[in-house]
Order: C-alpha cells, then structure tokens, then sequence
C-alpha cells in the first residue's frame, strides 16, 4: 500500500480514508444533535473526560478512580441518554440506503410504477384539509409514520383505522368534536388513530409563541422516524417538524412536496 511517510509518522491511504470516515460520522452526529439538548450533553461529557485526562497527568489518585468509576458506567448511561437520538440514527441510516433511496427501482421491480402518483393521491385529502383548516383557523396537529409502532402510540390514541379522508380529518379537528386535544397519527395509508398525547420537547430554544402543540408536534419528531404537520389555531399557520426541527410558514406546495418525500 503506498503511504506517505515522514520521519516520525507514516500515513497510509487507510489513515486517510479512516479519518475522513470519522470526519463524516461526527458531522453526521453534529447534524443531529444541532438544536437539541444533547449537544449540552455532549459537552458535558467532553469537560468530564477532559478533567479525567488532567488528573490523571496531575497522579491525583483519587479523583482519578473516582471518576473512572463514573466513566465505566458511562456507556450505559450514554445509550439510556441518547436513546432518541440512538434511535433517529440507525433510522437515518436505514432510511438512506440505496434501494431505500430509489424507490423508482422498487417500483420498477416489483411492477409498482405508479406509486408516486398514487402517493400524491394519498396526500391530497390531507393538504385539502388542511386548506381548509387554515381557512377556518382549526388547530390540528398530524403525525406521519412509515411503520406504525403500537406500543408507541396505543397507550394514549383512540384507535381508528380508517381511509384517509379530508372530511373525517376536518371533523376530528373540529374545536366540538371530543377527539380534537392531541395528535392524529397518519400511517400504512391510514388514519390510525386520533387525540393521542405525544412527548413535548425539551428544546429550550423554540420560538416564545410555541406552546405545546408545537412542542409535541416537534417532540416526536425527536424521538421517531416521524414528521408532524402543525396548524397553529392562533394564525392559521402551517408548521412541519422533522427530526426535532421545524420549518415555518410552509405553503401548500411546499407540503405537498415534504409528505411525497417524507411520508
Ligand atoms: N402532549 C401533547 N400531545 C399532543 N397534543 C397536545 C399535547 N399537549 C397539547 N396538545 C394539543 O395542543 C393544544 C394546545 O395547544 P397550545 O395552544 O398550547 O399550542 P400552540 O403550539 O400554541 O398552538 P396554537 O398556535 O394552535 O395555539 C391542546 O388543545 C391539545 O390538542
């Protein structure tokens, strides 16, 4: 293998791919965790082995073991930490594969050519409700999933199961209808299930005027593979949450856009 080689250090093609590789890993964990709590954390973890490193140079014995004690624990208390974010990054990963990425092969494949005008179809009745509701300024908040995860989402939801339609959306949303506090969760081309209570976020750097429709909408976001559409009921505003993070104001275009990719 050619290398490089000065007199005190020898860098292989390996070396470089190597690091280049770590380079990409901690942008892509960067890119993750950007706005979130967790970049605290990791900070905090950061200064502790950092600590750790100067007191072991000073041989202050003592703290020393005190805090490899601490460290020896730490994986575990890191994989309970960042389980939300463990969690996003194995479904980011999952989700960017090849065959993932190029859907149109799939459908190809498997003789499924139409699957992107059948997904516009899909998505219609939900962008013309939520049309009309902006109209009408009716708070809703949509969760989107690939998958549908019971354990996630029974403990709190009134099942449904039912076609995706913009009247049923409308009418679950409406301020009189008892199933309009909490979420509707959109999955496998269903409406499954409504007024489900989500995990709020605990970003502390959200817009004032958020309360907590927007912070659940973005929590799970945070903590699943899914994306939130969010209508404010004081504006009429529409706000799309994906991995914690939220994009404001979008229009109708832009939504139809973000559902045929994400969803
Ligand atoms: N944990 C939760 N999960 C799902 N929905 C929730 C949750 N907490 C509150 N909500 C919904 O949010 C509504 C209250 O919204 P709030 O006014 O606090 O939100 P907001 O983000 O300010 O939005 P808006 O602009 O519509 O007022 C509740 O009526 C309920 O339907």
């Amino acid at each position: 293998m050619k290398s490089l080689d000065f007199d005190f250090l020898n860098i292989t093609w390996i070396d470089a791919i190597d690091v280049a590789l770590v380079a990409v890993l901690i942008y892509y964990i960067y890119s993750l965790i950007r706005n979130t709590l967790a970049v605290n954390l990791v900070l905090g973890m950061v200064i502790i082995v950092l600590v750790y490193y100067i007191v072991k140079g000073l041989h202050m014995e003592l703290l020393e073991a005190i805090i490899n004690k601490f460290m020896s624990v730490g994986i575990l208390a890191l994989v309970i930490i960042f389980q939300p974010e463990i969690r996003r990054f194995l479904l980011h990963i999952g989700k960017s594969t090849f065959l993932q990425k190029n859907k149109a092969w799939w459908g190809y494949l498997f003789g499924n050519k139409s699957a992107e005008q059948d997904n516009l179809l899909r998505i219609k009745p939900i962008v013309d409700a939520c049309k009309s509701m902006k109209k009408t300024r009716t708070g809703a908040l949509m969760v989107f999933v690939k998958y549908y995860d019971d354990e996630y989402f029974n403990n709190s939801c009134e099942m449904i199961d039912s076609k995706i339609s913009k009247r049923l959306l409308e009418s679950i949303f409406q301020k009189h209808s008892p199933l309009h506090d909490g979420a509707v969760v959109i999955s496998e081309n269903k409406i499954k299930s409504a007024s489900c209570i989500l995990p709020l976020t605990d970003n502390d750097k959200l817009p004032a005027q958020f309360g907590l429709r927007h912070r659940a909408g973005i929590g799970v976001s945070e903590s699943t593979d899914a994306v939130a559409v969010i209508i404010s009921e004081e504006t009429g505003e529409i706000a799309y949450a994906k991995q914690g993070r939220v994009r404001m104001n979008v229009s109708f275009g832009e939504l139809e856009k973000l559902l045929n990719k994400d969803f």
